[in-house]
């Protein structure tokens, strides 16, 4: 356990702050001050941390001060000193006596030391500031004067930086650098050496496992606010889409809406386009999607985009009004016809003729999206932000070919079965867990999404594909679960809808009583040996 003495001039925020978090174990054992009145000591009383304080007398010396400040700390363990605030140039008499002492300075040193940092950040004009975590230096002269260019000159531990914005004053600025930089680097830096993680040196300060990579240590975002938008999920919800511009990808944000009279996105339409587009780049063939709450209402691949499009519409019509196209192909006006055709709110394609977008001008509150080429998948890591932090993953590029999939069943799959298969699994990949969908040629025929139990998922497909789809049902079809089937009711439930085969991860404890299943209604069944979950 580190224990570290706290020292404050005023209110000591990011010492109560290490206290909440308690980095690595590390306890606050003791906060002095060098005023009686410091709005830290009662704070620190408050909670239990037993307080010093050693005002400088009239007359005294910087080093017999800190004589005092030494002896004032002498009973107490103590690890790390981190200083807060702490207005005193501190010279060898203490730094000698005490463990490393750390300070955060509010900017990113060697830029503005000293005094005063957000005022000269400001007369700077400079775009970015924030903190520096860094080790403690003497910084007076042997007669006792104050050495100007050893203020803040100590190693760097670590920094971590904010925007600053064009009508920021300074005392924008210190509530930035405190809430948003040093409450992220004072408890990472105080985490480092509770963990043993830092090698201070004269050359400077190393730190272990502070790894780059697709997963980093330390985790730094940046984006541009692109839109403020009408609101969020909800009416009562303030939104905004900030954008990347590092990414090279195709994508919705980066999209230019070609009639530039209707509304602009919602937050919701910006959701379902760019699940739409994911969707159907999974696929090399003419591909469209309708999405409605992030979810396929209907997919399919054809040897027309007018024909793809048919097909993921006749899936289930009515799900699909007021929901959201994506094309994997220049959107022709044959297509612009039957997508006019009834009421959807946005169109997402990698470009339009001439006839098709004189058809989409038309539609009322028809968004039209051009997303440019739809050239290689890029953005390999994707994240789900939690209250609290936030979750980093590989995106989800697998998909199967011929050769992953495993038959376990007594039947084999036919080939149009087997095309079925990697058509329904790209899919499913865009479909909430527990996913289930059943797929006929290269056209979904139904979808269980977002279900609690896969069983259920089951029996919601059956029924979509039996009451909504249009001139196809389940009957002779393939289904596809996103997860292992955990008992046979699932495969019993599709045999029942009159599905021929199945393909699914494998795994579960049950396979046997699965397979059996699937033996004793004929059907053909293969695991991929990966899930494809999706849960946002
Ligand atoms: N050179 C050290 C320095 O400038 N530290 C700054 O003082 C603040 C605490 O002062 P406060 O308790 O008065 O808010 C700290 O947040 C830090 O930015």
């Amino acid at each position: 356990m580190t224990h570290v003495a706290g020292l404050a001039s005023n209110r000591g925020r990011n010492l109560l702050h290490i206290d909440d978090r308690r980095p690595g174990g590390a306890d606050l054992a003791v906060v002095l001050s060098n005023h009686a009145d410091a709005p830290v000591l009662d704070a620190a009383e408050a909670r239990g941390i037993p307080t010093e304080v050693v005002e400088v007398r009239d007359g005294e010396s910087r080093r017999d001060h800190e004589r005092r400040v030494v002896d004032a700390l002498a009973d107490y363990d103590v690890d790390l000193v981190c200083l807060d605030g702490y207005m005193r140039i501190l010279s060898d008499v203490f730094l000698d006596a005490m463990p490393t002492t750390l300070n955060v300075h509010p900017s990113l040193l060697p830029s503005f030391p000293g005094a005063d940092a957000h005022e000269q950040v400001l007369d700077a004009d400079v775009a970015v500031t924030g903190c520096t975590v860094h080790v403690v230096t003497n910084a007076v002269a042997e007669d006792g004067s104050v050495r100007e260019a050893d203020i803040d000159a100590g190693p760097i531990v670590t920094q971590e930086s904010v925007p600053v914005f064009a009508d920021d004053d300074a005392s924008d600025l210190k509530e930035r650098v405190l809430h948003d930089a040093e409450f992220q680097a004072y408890p990472r830096a105080v985490r480092w050496f509770a963990e043993d993680a830092v090698d201070v040196a004269d050359e400077g300060v190393t730190v272990d496992a502070d790894e780059s990579g697709d997963l980093p240590s330390r985790y730094a975002a940046s984006a541009d606010r692109s839109d403020v938008l009408r609101y969020g999920e909800n009416p009562h919800q303030d939104a905004a889409v900030y954008r990347d511009d590092t990414c090279e990808e195709a994508s919705v944000v980066h999209a230019d809406q070609l009639n530039e009279g209707a509304k602009s996105l919602s937050y919701n339409n910006y959701n379902d386009a760019d699940a739409a587009l994911n969707l159907v780049k999974e696929f090399d063939d003419p591909a469209a999607a309708v999405i409605k709450h992030t979810n396929p209402a209907g997919a399919a691949t054809a040897d027309s985009l007018a024909d793809a499009y048919a097909d993921a519409l006749s899936t289930d019509a009515k799900s699909a009004f007021g929901g959201v196209v994506a094309l994997n192909r220049e959107c022709d006006a044959a297509t612009a016809e039957l997508v006019t055709d009834s009421f959807k709110e946005v169109i997402v394609a990698p470009g339009y003729t001439d006839d098709a977008l004189d058809a989409f001008f038309e539609a009322d509150n028809l968004r039209v999206l051009d997303v440019g080429e739809l050239d290689a998948v890029t953005e390999t890591m994707t994240e789900k932000p939690l209250v609290g932090g936030r979750l980093v993953q590989e995106r989800d590029l697998w998909a199967p070919t011929g050769e992953d999939l495993e038959v376990v069943t007594e039947r084999e799959p036919t080939d149009e079965e087997l095309e079925t298969m990697l058509f329904a699994w790209r899919v499913l990949k865009h479909v909430k867990s527990n996913g289930i969908l059943f797929a006929d040629g290269t056209e979904t025929v139904g979808l269980g999404v977002g279900q609690v139990s896969r069983v259920d998922a089951v029996e919601l497909a059956a029924k979509k594909s039996e009451r909504d789809a249009d001139g196809k049902d389940a009957d002779g079809a393939v289904m596809a679960s996103d997860a292992f089937f955990p008992f046979p009711d699932g495969v019993e439930a599709a045999a029942d809808a009159g599905i021929d085969a199945v393909v699914q991860p494998g795994g579960s404890v049950n396979d046997d009583d699965v397979i059996a299943a699937a033996d004793e209604h004929d059907i053909a069944m293969v695991f991929t040996g990966h899930r494809t979950f999706r849960h946002d």
